[in-house]
């Protein structure tokens, strides 16, 4: 078993899980709303589990933040995607000219956006609004060997856990995930069939859109990346090390680092969803501070969702990754923190309870 670095064991160990007593507390509150008990649905599942993670139990969310952790891969070199390795380095320009897709829905929900390249390969020019985070100019080639040693896998995770405990300095409290990489769903189903003993077939997709002869190619390979490496379930870092990607370690560090104080994080499409998985099986409590925002196109989400126990928010038929889900989840996620903090109650309303309607007299007059 690796054993992961100590400030990164001490940052898991901090990980709690959130109290289920703080979470029916808030489900009380809830309930003495003016509506039939439960009438919100989902939105009031969200919002009693972020006044759960606030010491106060009081929910808040006054500034939200994409982290788009971008990275190449060499398995690129077996034709898995639809598209060539140097269009990660482009669309990481794109970003940070504010042209894409996650630019356009950030702005437009209230979001940051902070782009970190985690190891994508391309020199970028070091005045650039870009976190330097880079391990390495992209990974080995699983389909013959690691994709990183355990010692780089361990410093993508705690690049991760250092931009958590950044963002909550920065008072952020609600953070998302985000992810831009040419070939990283190969990695991410990779690690969904580790981590699920679930076989390529049924966790590997068309990524950026490839057709179904390369589909098959894409599940062959990864068949082949497991043979070779051998990852060990029961040992997240080594799964890392062998078959996942750094920006896929960056996103599980995020996730670690953000539970390890409190703070509530919103997942992106599959490559998300892989990095959320790691960081669960290094310590199962993080799972209580994690959103799945999206029901992603590609088959390796439902994987993720059941390891993760995470029903996702949307289903909008999307694949592109960068945060995009995240963003769009986070308007529904600060709809359900007004709910629980800005509608009267019942009583202050004086508006009849569900169990005044047994009693005879009913004060209808406003
Ligand atoms: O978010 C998703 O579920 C998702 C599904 C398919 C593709 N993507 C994006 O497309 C890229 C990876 O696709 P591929 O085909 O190159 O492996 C990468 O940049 C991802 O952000 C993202
Ligand atoms: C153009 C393009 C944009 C993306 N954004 C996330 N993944 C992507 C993949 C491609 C190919």
């Amino acid at each position: 078993m690796t054993q992961p670095a100590n400030i990164l064991t001490e940052t898991l160990s901090a990980v709690t899980p959130v109290p289920n007593e703080r979470i029916q507390k808030a489900q009380a509150h809830l309930d003495s709303l003016t509506k039939p008990q439960g009438s919100l649905g989902r939105l009031e599942e969200i919002a009693a589990r972020l006044a759960a993670m606030h010491p106060a139990g009081k929910p808040r969310i006054h500034k939200r933040g994409v982290f788009l952790f971008a990275a190449d891969h060499g398995v690129v070199a077996e034709g898995i995607s639809a598209y060539p390795q140097a269009v990660t380095a482009q669309m990481v320009c794109n970003f940070l000219n504010g042209g894409a897709a996650i630019n356009v829905l950030s702005r437009h929900g209230g979001a940051g956006v902070t782009v970190i390249d985690m190891g994508v390969n391309h020199d970028f020019a070091s005045d650039l609004a870009l976190v330097a985070k880079k391990i390495a100019n992209g990974t080995g080639n699983i389909r013959c060997g690691p994709a990183m040693t355990c010692d780089q896998a361990e410093r993508a995770l705690m690049a991760g856990v250092e931009l958590a405990a950044q963002a909550k300095k920065d008072g952020f409290d609600l953070l998302g995930t985000g992810d831009m990489g040419i070939g990283n769903t190969t990695p991410s189903a990779a690690i969904l069939s580790v981590l699920s003993g679930r076989p390529p077939a049924q966790t590997t997709g068309h990524g950026t859109g490839i057709d179904n002869a390369v589909l098959q190619h894409k599940i062959a390979v990864i068949e082949d990346a497991l043979r070779i490496n051998q990852p060990d379930p029961a040992d997240p870092v080594d799964v890392l090390a062998k078959v996942g990607g750094f920006e896929i370690a960056g996103i599980a560090g995020l996730c670690i680092g953000a539970a390890s104080q409190n703070l509530p994080v919103v997942l992106d499409g599959v490559i998300s969803i892989a990095g959320a998985a790691i960081a669960h099986r290094m310590n199962p409590n993080i799972g209580d501070y994690l959103f799945a925002s999206h029901n992603s196109i590609e088959p390796g989400c439902r994987v993720g969702f059941d390891l993760l126990s995470l029903d996702p928010l949307l289903d909008f038929k999307m694949r592109l990754g960068e945060g995009t889900g995240s963003v769009l989840a986070m308007h529904a996620i600060e709809a359900a923190v007004k709910i629980y903090n800005e509608m009267t109650t019942v009583e202050q309303a004086g508006v009849a309870s569900k169990s005044d309607s047994f009693n005879k007299t009913i004060k209808a007059e406003p």
